[in-house]
């Protein structure tokens, strides 16, 4: 099977976290740990989150006196695939001694109309309580939206259209080799006026993303491996439920939140319709298990018994 999956920036740096290298570094090991077994006997291309870590890129940037203008988000965007991407690079080949590994700095084609550029959704950075959102968004021009029960900085997301350089990670893929990229989601560029790439100034959503590459790439499954166990009904009550098996639409109708669940429901749904192949969403540490659909929140276009294998 040829399987995406896309790892949760913030299951790479959990909230609360100190975003120390040290402890990114061992959620990664804890990742591909779990995706060691998946890429046993599976054709695996790896995508992952920058949510977390470009927020902590973009505070450096803007703190940094010599500069006149902080670094935009593009440029912070391809900082975070080169600092993960190097970590899943040598965690993956530690660990799968035989395989062979490439991480690649890639680029998303957005469109420069699209109305997500001014209509932030996209959470980065560190959550924040109420009272001090309010001050940073008063002090740095932030644009601040709940995110659970904390606060934190959106920017814009617009919806990807097509990696770039899909033609290269396929001729990678093909040729055996376990693929990192589109991290962040890719670098967000625009086809400018004189049909020249340019960066602009967004954070992609990696989910929307590695749904757009499974399908350019005709993978299997689509795997989405973040902090929760799958996506539950009433999440957050008492009431809290796993949803173990579901269908594109009976998913979208949970009516999950924006910027954390509703992209990921809604990636899985698109690619599921799409390819008629499946999508597992769930913890980073049960790859395997979500794999053969044993764990996570299975997505396929017709529930089946439990377990069956699609
Ligand atoms: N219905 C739900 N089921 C599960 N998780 C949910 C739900 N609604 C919101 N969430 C939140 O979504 C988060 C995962 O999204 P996000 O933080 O964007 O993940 P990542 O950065 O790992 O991709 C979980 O940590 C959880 O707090
Ligand atoms: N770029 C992106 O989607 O990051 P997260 O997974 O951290 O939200």
């Amino acid at each position: 099977m040829r399987v995406v999956v896309a790892l949760g920036g913030n299951a790479l740096l959990r909230r609360g976290e100190q975003p120390d290298a040290q402890v990114q570094r061992d959620n990664v090991d804890r990742a591909v740990e779990s995706l060691a077994l998946i890429a046993q006997d599976h054709e695996v291309v790896i995508t992952h989150g920058n949510g977390p870590q470009v927020g902590v890129l973009a505070l450096q940037s803007a703190s940094d006196p010599r500069l006149s203008t902080p670094y935009p988000f593009d440029v912070l965007g391809a900082q975070t695939q080169g600092m993960i991407g190097y970590w899943l690079l040598q965690s993956l080949q530690n660990t799968v001694p035989h395989g062979q590994v490439a991480a690649v700095i890639n680029q998303t084609l957005v469109s420069a109309a699209d109305p997500a550029l001014t209509e932030p959704t996209k959470f980065i950075g560190e959550t924040y309580d109420r009272a001090t959102a309010v001050q940073l968004q008063a002090e740095r021009g932030w644009t601040i939206r709940q995110d659970g029960q904390h606060w934190r900085r959106v920017v814009g997301s617009p919806k990807p259209l097509r990696v770039v350089e899909t033609r290269i990670i396929r001729r990678l893929v093909e040729a055996g080799v376990m693929v990192v990229c589109a991290g962040g989601g890719g670098v967000p560029v625009i086809r400018n006026e004189d049909g020249q790439l340019q960066g602009i100034e967004a954070v992609v959503d990696k989910d929307a993303t590695a749904a757009s590459l499974a399908e350019s790439l005709d993978a299997d499954a689509l795997l989405i491996l973040t902090d929760v166990k799958g996506v539950y009904r009433n999440f957050g009550t008492e009431d809290a439920e796993m949803i173990s098996r579901s269908t594109p639409g009976a998913l979208r109708r949970e009516l999950l939140p924006e910027g954390s669940m509703g992209p990921k429901v809604e990636s899985a749904a698109q690619f599921v319709e799409l390819t008629g192949g499946f999508a597992g969403i769930g913890t980073l540490t049960e790859a395997a298990e979500i794999l053969q659909q044993r764990a996570g929140t299975t997505v396929t276009t017709s529930v089946e018994e439990p377990g069956a294998p699609v």
